[in-house]
């Protein structure tokens, strides 16, 4: 058998990825059973898995009434256990139960077993909107990451009753899928904080779950790490220990050819696109940037780019020509190259058939929307896809329907044999191995014209310099999602190539949230 995580894409670190692993809910199952077989009862991690929701409870909110709303399945077994250490901290515990108390089985009978004893009988009521009556604080144990239907009856009633009390939820906010991000926001609570436990899972980070559930605390209850070598997660949390040490070091013996060479296919009216992509190589610092660009339009990128050299192309032949420099090290088309230019097709197919990585944006997938296929199959070299949705829907229209952004972006990267980077705020980039991480250092104020030409821009750069296409695009989401935090609100996407350098210098010593 060879060793976990041996099969990473290059430039990715195992331990790393065990540190950032997002957990399926079946992964997480496989997690507490393993740690059990290996001699931690259930109930233990129950116990360490309530104090923790407890002590997030008394962290943030003084003393108080607290209203615990336990549903008929371990989540709601943590809920017994924080309300009985919170009565004994001194709050004023009203629980509510979905179901009878008599039907709770294994670890979550012993933990309500244990409140009954501490407390009497009648502290177990039937979950309703009663119990919400003087709550200074909502504990949220009604459903765990495993849902998979929506929540319905008197849990629903009682969710959607909570309105802007403040809520501490157990593992997720209840009516969220932790497989993928889904959830029926007229019944889900927004959390102030969410306490899950030993990982984070798809749906914390996913939209739309994200954004209910509040500050985003990961306990370690005593899940056995080990574990993780079994279950092998593919999917994990985009942090820059995972690429780090992948990012291109700066040698005295390069020169400017030797320090990547790029070259950026210009197009003939969006001439602002291309110049905002070859201004973010340059600042992931590339030596040596060349604009391919209609002959009309060379003197515009002229005078908008003094550092990169333009090359004015009367037709595809030249362009085509301009690909036989054997010392480029990679090249972007795509960012502002027109959908109706002529020649389009055969210079995106040229740049993926020149033997060097690719990186395909915007136009250059929106016109293969009648023939994805030819798309796939002549690229010869590894090659990078950044679509936003909507580009993805035009060449990957059956999986564009698919419930779980992870897995769209993973079937498409299977399909195409490339690394699709599926933009958004909640950006999914995944390899054709199944590889996948989630990114989410992207604030809002990113949603502006321009930026994924930065972002295409940034990765083409980064791939240049020698970066593995994988890990060099889950760098760029990162370091464009920091970029743009750095500018704040008003951000213009011209902004963001010079905020790179810095964050690309504070990346490279490992961060770990
Ligand atoms: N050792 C461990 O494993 C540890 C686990 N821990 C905790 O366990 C939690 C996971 O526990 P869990 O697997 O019991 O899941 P959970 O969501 O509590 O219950 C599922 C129940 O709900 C029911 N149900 C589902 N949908 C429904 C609906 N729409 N409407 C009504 N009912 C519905 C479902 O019914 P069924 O689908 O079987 O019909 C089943 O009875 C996890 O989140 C963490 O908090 C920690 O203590 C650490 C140690
Ligand atoms: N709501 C959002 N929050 C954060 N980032 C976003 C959001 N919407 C879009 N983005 C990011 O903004 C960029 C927009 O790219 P794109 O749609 O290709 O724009 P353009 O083609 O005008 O450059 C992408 O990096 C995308 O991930
Ligand atoms: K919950």
């Amino acid at each position: 058998m060879s060793s976990p995580f041996a099969n990473l894409p290059t430039g990715i670190d195992g331990s790393a990825w065990k540190r950032q692993a997002l957990l399926t809910p079946v992964e997480m199952g496989r997690a507490d059973s393993i740690t059990i077989e290996n001699g931690t009862p259930g109930y233990t991690l129950m116990l360490v898995a309530g104090e923790a929701v407890a002590d997030a409870v008394c962290d943030r909110f003084e003393t108080g009434t607290v209203a615990v709303l336990c549903g008929p399945g371990n989540n709601g077994g943590d809920g017994f256990v924080a309300a009985k250490i919170l009565a004994s901290r001194g709050w004023s515990v009203r629980l509510g139960l979905l179901g009878d108390r008599t039907e709770l089985k294994g670890d979550a009978a012993q933990a309500a077993a244990d409140w009954v004893a501490a407390s009497s009988e009648e502290t177990v009521e039937p979950l309703s909107p009663e119990i919400l009556t003087d709550a200074t604080v909502v504990i949220d144990a009604v459903f765990g990451a495993g849902l998979n239907r929506d929540p319905e009856g008197s849990a629903a009633e009682t969710l959607s009753a909570i309105g802007n009390r403040p809520v501490v939820a157990v593992d997720v906010p209840s009516g969220l899928f932790g497989a993928n991000g889904a959830c029926n926001r007229d019944i889900t609570p927004k959390a102030a904080v969410t306490v899950t436990f030993f990982r984070g899972k798809p749906g914390h980070k996913l939209l739309p779950g994200r954004v209910l559930c509040g500050d985003l605390s990961i306990c370690d209850i005593g899940i056995d790490t080990t574990a993780l070598n079994v279950i092998e997660p593919k999917l994990a949390l985009n942090r820059p220990d995972l690429w780090a040490s992948a990012l291109p070091e700066e040698s005295p013996f390069h020169h400017k050819y030797s320090r990547g060479y790029l070259m950026v296919a210009g197009g003939p009216e969006m001439i602002g696109a291309a110049c905002l992509a070859t201004r973010a190589a340059q600042r992931a610092g590339v030596g040596m940037v060349t604009v391919a660009a209609p002959l009309a339009q060379a003197p515009l990128y002229r005078l908008a780019l003094q550092s990169a050299v333009v090359r004015g192309l009367k037709d595809t032949r030249g362009f085509l020509d301009c690909l036989e420099d054997a010392r480029l090290t990679a090249a972007l088309i795509g960012p502002g190259l027109g959908d109706e230019a002529a020649g389009s097709h055969e210079r995106v197919l040229g740049v993926l058939r020149a033997n060097i990585p690719a990186i395909l944006d915007a136009d250059a997938l929106s016109i293969f929307a009648d023939s994805p296929d030819s798309l796939f199959q002549h690229r010869a070299a590894p090659m990078l896809l950044t679509p936003h949705m909507g580009e993805f829907a035009r060449l990957f229209p059956d999986l564009s329907t698919l419930d779980n952004k992870v897995e769209m972006a993973r079937r498409a990267a299977e399909r195409s044999g490339a690394v699709v980077l599926l933009k958004g705020y909640d950006t999914v980039i995944a390899d054709p191995s199944g590889w996948a991480v989630v990114n989410d250092s992207a604030p809002p104020t990113l949603a502006v014209a321009g930026a994924g030409d930065v972002l295409a821009g940034l990765a083409a750069g980064l791939i240049a310099k020698g970066m593995p296409v994988f890990a060099a695009a889950c760098a760029a989401a990162y370091l464009h999602g920091v970029a743009a935090d750095r500018a704040g609100s008003g951000l213009i996407a011209e902004d963001l190539p010079d905020l790179l350098p810095e964050a690309i210098e504070r990346s490279r010593i490992p961060r770990v949230r």
